[in-house]
C-alpha cells in the first residue's frame, strides 16, 4: 500500500470507531481481516496512524475545527508528525486510494500552530470532563503532564536476575540498542522506531529462555516498592498475569513464599507459563473456585500484601490512547468501589507490623490518595509510611527528587519519571 492509501485506511477505521463505539484493537483487527491484501507492515503503519490520531484527537479537532475522521488524521500529521501543509497535500492528491485533495480551508488550518491559549484539555489532549480531577492532581502543570502522556511510549524490559543481569542482557540484545532505565535497577529501554513500532521481543531467544520480561519501568518500580525480601511471606492480591509477582519473586531470590491470586481466574491463567519460563519456584498460585475465598487461611499472616488495584488505566494512555476517549464517569466510580473492596480485603491479610503496598496505573486522585484516605479512616490500625522511608528501604531514594508527592504516596508520570503514570503508597499495620 502507498503511504496515501494507508492514510485513507486510517480515516476509514476512525470512522468505524465513531460509528460503532468499539475498541480500536477490534476495529483494526476487522479491517485487517477484510483487507487481506494489506501486509504486516501496512497493518502496523495503519495502526500507528490510528493510535497517533487518538493520542492527539483533541488537538487535531481544535486545529481543524471539526472532529471528522479525515480532519483528525490530517491534524495529527501536523501536530504529532511535524508534517507541513505541502507534505500533507502531496499525500492527499486524490489519486486512486489516496484521500481527496486538501481544501483551501484545510490548507490554511494546517499551516497554523495550536494557539498558546488553547484550553488545557486541548493542549494536553484529554477529555474535558476530567479537567477538575487533573487540576487536583497536577494544578497548572496539567497540560504539560498530559502532553507527555499523549506521546508514544518506549518498550521497557526487566532482566530476570534469577537467570542473568542487566549488563549481560544488554550485550545479548545489542542489536536492539537497549539503554538502562534511569530508576529501575534491572530495567532496559528500547525506543520505538520512527513509525512507532516496537521490536518483536517475544520472539527473541532470551525472552523464550526467561531471561527478561516486558514490563514498564513504572511497574518495575511499583514491584520494588514492596521491598519483598528473601524469606518473607508476600501476597499479590491482584496478580493478573503476574507482572509484579515475577518481579517480586526475583527480588526474593526464590526464597520465602508469594501467594498470587486474582478475582478473575482468566486473567490469572497465563501466570503458570510465565513462572515456569522465569524459573520461579516460590510462588503458590491460588486460583479462585466458586464463592470460596482462596486466601481464607492467610488472615493476619503476610509480611507484605501488594494491591495492584483494578483502575481506570489513565496512567497507560501512552500505550493505549483509545482508552482515553472510552473512559466514562460511571466506569470510574465502579473502579473506585472495587478499590475500596480490594483494600479492605488486603488489610485483613497483613500481619501486625506488616505492610500494605497500594499501586494503581492511574493519575486520578479519586483512585489514589482518596482510596488510601478511605482505608485509613475505616481501619485505624494502618498508617501511611513516609515516602522517604519506603523509598530508602526499596533502594529507590533518587525517585523522591523527581516524582510528585501526593498526600499519602508518590505519583510517577511520563513527564516526571519517564514511566507510565503510576501511584504508589505504602502503609504499615501497627504491631
Ligand atoms: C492492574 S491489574 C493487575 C496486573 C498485574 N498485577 C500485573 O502486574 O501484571 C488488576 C487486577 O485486579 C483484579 N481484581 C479486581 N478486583 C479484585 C478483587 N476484589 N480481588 C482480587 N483481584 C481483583 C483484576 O481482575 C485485575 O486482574
Amino acid at each position: 500500500m502507498t503511504p496515501a492509501a494507508r492514510l485513507s485506511a486510517a480515516m476509514e477505521i476512525l470512522a468505524d470507531l465513531d460509528a460503532r463505539r468499539r475498541p480500536a484493537s477490534e476495529a483494526l483487527k476487522d479491517w485487517g481481516l477484510s483487507h487481506r491484501f494489506a501486509g504486516s507492515k501496512d497493518r502496523a503503519a495503519i495502526a500507528s496512524l490510528v493510535h497517533d490520531t487518538l493520542r492527539r484527537r483533541a488537538g487535531a479537532a481544535w486545529l481543524m475545527g471539526t472532529d471528522a475522521p479525515r480532519a483528525l488524521v490530517l491534524g495529527m500529521l501536523a501536530l504529532m508528525r511535524g508534517q507541513d501543509a505541502d507534505a500533507i497535500a502531496a499525500l492527499c492528491d486524490g489519486s486512486r486510494f489516496a484521500p481527496a485533495p486538501l481544501s483551501d480551508a484545510e490548507r490554511e488550518r494546517l499551516a497554523q500552530p495550536l494557539p498558546d491559549d488553547a484550553p488545557a484539555a486541548v493542549a494536553g489532549d484529554y477529555p474535558e470532563w476530567l479537567d477538575e480531577a487533573l487540576v487536583e492532581a497536577f494544578g497548572d502543570d496539567r497540560a504539560a503532564e498530559m502532553q507527555a502522556l499523549a506521546t508514544r511510549a518506549p518498550v521497557d524490559i526487566r532482566a530476570n536476575t534469577l537467570k542473568t543481569d542487566r549488563t549481560a542482557l544488554q550485550d545479548m540484545l545489542a542489536h536492539l540498542a537497549p539503554v538502562e532505565t534511569p530508576h529501575a535497577p534491572h530495567g532496559l529501554r528500547i525506543l520505538p522506531g520512527p513509525d512507532g513500532r516496537g521490536p518483536a521481543l517475544q520472539s527473541e531467544p532470551e525472552f523464550i529462555k526467561g531471561l527478561f520480561e516486558i514490563q514498564d519501568e513504572g511497574s518495575q518500580l511499583a514491584a520494588r516498592a514492596s521491598a519483598a525480601a528473601p524469606g518473607e511471606q508476600v501476597i499479590d492480591l491482584c496478580a493478573g498475569g503476574g507482572g509484579k509477582t515475577l518481579a517480586m519473586a526475583a527480588m526474593m531470590e526464590n526464597r520465602g513464599q508469594i501467594f498470587a491470586t486474582d478475582s478473575d481466574k482468566r486473567r490469572l491463567a497465563p501466570i503458570h507459563d510465565r513462572l515456569a519460563r522465569a524459573g520461579i519456584r516460590n510462588v503458590q498460585v491460588r486460583t479462585p473456585r466458586g464463592a470460596e475465598d482462596p486466601l481464607a487461611d492467610l488472615a493476619d499472616s503476610a509480611d507484605c500484601v501488594l494491591v495492584d488495584a483494578p483502575c481506570s488505566g489513565t496512567g497507560t494512555w501512552r500505550r493505549n490512547p483509545d482508552a482515553k476517549w472510552r473512559l466514562r464517569p460511571g466506569s470510574l466510580s465502579g473502579r473506585v468501589s472495587e478499590q475500596e473492596r480490594v483494600l479492605d480485603r488486603a488489610a485483613a491479610l497483613v500481619r501486625p507490623g506488616g505492610r500494605l503496598v497500594y499501586v494503581t496505573c492511574s493519575i486520578l486522585p479519586a483512585e489514589n490518595d482518596a482510596a488510601i484516605a478511605g482505608l485509613l479512616a475505616r481501619d485505624p490500625r494502618f498508617t501511611a509510611v513516609p515516602d522517604t522511608e519506603w523509598l530508602a528501604q526499596a533502594g529507590l531514594g533518587r525517585l523522591a527528587d523527581v516524582s510528585r508527592k501526593t498526600g499519602y504516596g508518590l505519583q510517577l508520570t511520563p513527564l516526571r519519571t519517564g514511566t507510565d503514570g503510576f501511584f504508589i503508597a505504602v502503609l504499615s499495620r501497627s504491631a
